[in-house]
């Protein structure tokens, strides 16, 4: 602890406790906007694995990937991966050639990073890789289990998850109680590694991350540069204050966003966001974000249960909405997206998905709040569905829909919502509307600088687009006036 505080005092950076929260990182100097406040390389990481997609260990690439022929369970795309992660892979890919074939397949990727957690940590403490103040294993020993707060069922799960890698290890002295609690803390400390377009790549341990506190409202973003975790500051952090990050997607309402952190992070968020709004606010803001839209479609009001259960009423307007109604659709909306979409995405049949999706967004938008998150989310879908199938003029139009959700339900510096303008900007540039693919793009400049600074190839290449539009629109300008 005393190395962890001494390398931390560098960085500004000092661990301290707070009262329902145990461990936080405060600043010990002022952060801006935009500021690198932490960064750290993971103890261990594992990259995604799918029925549809392989990866690379090393960098996470998708092409030119070669199995590992010893093992036949890690992939790479080239010498230079194979070879920076030897050390570690020669000992995992010993004990992962001993399993039979059915064996091999039960080897997930949670149950890799752990495999991979016990043999770094028997590296470091044989001295073949190095330790320091900021990657050892006592730094993963004191990340947080909750162990006594986990469900019997989840405890089962944790227990055979062990078991299985002990089988895999074989080492007559490891503690499976130990390995359980393990599996408990990569449960709340691990994160999920995204490519700068928050993309999930895979799954990381960085245990001085890890000690970052969650909040609804964060000062903070994690973002990732390959597999480096990079914490900047989306706020101006004062001297003194706790660096916060956001452990979910934070577009919900109170209650999701609650639940979503009880269930995986086993606490109740008492930050501004959850404890400002009052009683009534909440439920208007769930009535708005998650609700039913106004039988009249010219009207925004947001609907409440009538007393007598009968159906829903328009605070705005007053209008009722029958239950028998909303239920219906709500009916073949589930059936539609449980069924058949979620099918034809896992298949990559793009064109019966996009069919599915549309049928989904229009009953959605009968259903829902024109704020919905659903509808957003299933907007999402389209423009990434019509993206992938370049019709560009229609993934527009869906992409300045989910545009004032996006406003609505994030804060101005976020990077999902400079994400967001991006897209919108690169799609107003290909379909010639140079003007507006320039305001776009300066709007994602303006929020993705600070999420992701300056520094990266997808910065370079936002920047890029936003100087070659700049100078296109000009010109267009200039020959207007001519
Ligand atoms: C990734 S750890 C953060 C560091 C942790 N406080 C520690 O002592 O190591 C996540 C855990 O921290 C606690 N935590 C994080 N944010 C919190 C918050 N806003 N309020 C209360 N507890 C929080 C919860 O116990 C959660 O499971």
């Amino acid at each position: 602890m005393e190395d962890l505080q001494s390398a931390l005092k560098d960085r500004n950076m000092t661990v301290s406790t707070i009262a329902d929260k145990g461990r936080c990182l405060l600043a010990t100097r002022d952060f801006y906007p935009g500021e690198v406040i932490i960064s750290q390389e993971p103890y261990v990481c594992v990259p995604n694995k799918s029925s549809v997609e392989t990866r690379c260990d090393g960098c996470f690439a998708t092409s030119n990937l070669k199995k590992c022929s010893g093992c036949q369970v890690v992939w790479y795309c080239g010498s230079k991966c194979q070879k920076s992660d030897w050390k570690l892979h020669r000992l995992e890919c010993e004990v992962l050639s001993k399993l039979d074939k059915d064996k091999r397949k039960s080897v997930t990727p949670s149950i890799r990073l752990m495999v991979k957690l016990y043999l770094r940590r028997k590296l470091q403490s044989e001295k073949i890789i190095p330790s320091t103040a900021i990657d050892n294993y006592n730094l993963v020993g004191a990340l947080v289990a909750h162990m006594s707060d986990i469900n019997e069922e989840q405890l089962v799960l944790y227990a055979q998850m062990a078991n299985l890698v002990k089988i895999i290890l074989q080492w007559p002295e490891i503690d499976i109680k130990e390995i359980a609690e393990n599996f408990s803390k990569f449960a709340c400390n691990a994160h999920t590694i995204c490519d700068s377009e928050l993309r999930p790549l895979g799954t990381g341990l960085y245990p001085v991350i890890s000690i970052i506190n969650h909040s609804c409202l964060p000062n903070s973003v994690l973002v990732f540069e390959g597999k480096s975790a990079i914490v900047r500051a989306v706020q101006h952090i004062p001297k003194g204050s706790e660096v916060l990050i956001s452990y979910i997607e934070t577009a919900g309402s109170t209650m999701t966003r609650q639940k979503a952190l009880k269930d995986q992070y086993l606490f109740t968020c008492t930050c501004p966001r959850c404890v400002k709004l009052g009683q009534y606010d909440d439920v208007q803001e769930s009535a708005i974000l998650e609700g039913y839209r106004c039988k009249n479609e010219k009207c925004c009001g947001f609907l409440l249960r009538k007393t007598d259960g009968k159906g829903f009423q328009c605070q705005e307007c007053g209008l009722v909405r029958d239950m028998e109604e909303i239920k219906k659709i709500a009916t073949e909306v589930k059936a539609l997206s449980e069924d058949k979409a979620s099918k034809f995405c896992s298949t990559g049949n793009c064109q019966e998905a996009l069919t599915i999706y549309k049928m989904i967004e229009k009953l959605q938008t009968e259903l829902c709040h024109p704020f919905s998150i659903s509808l957003m989310q299933t907007r999402e879908k389209l423009l990434k569905l019509l993206m992938e199938l370049e019709h560009w003029r229609e993934a527009l139009a869906y992409c300045k829909l989910t545009l004032p959700v996006y406003q609505r339900v994030y804060p101005a510096v976020h990077p999902l919502l400079g994400l967001q303008y991006y897209t919108c900007g690169k799609l107003e540039w290909y379909l010639g509307d140079t003007q507006s693919a320039v305001k776009s793009l300066t709007k994602a400049v303006d929020v993705l600088r600070i999420t992701h600074g300056t520094n990266t190839a997808f910065m370079k290449d936002l920047l890029m687009k936003l100087e070659e539009a700049r100078a296109e629109a000009s010109y267009q300008q200039s020959s207007k006036d001519e």
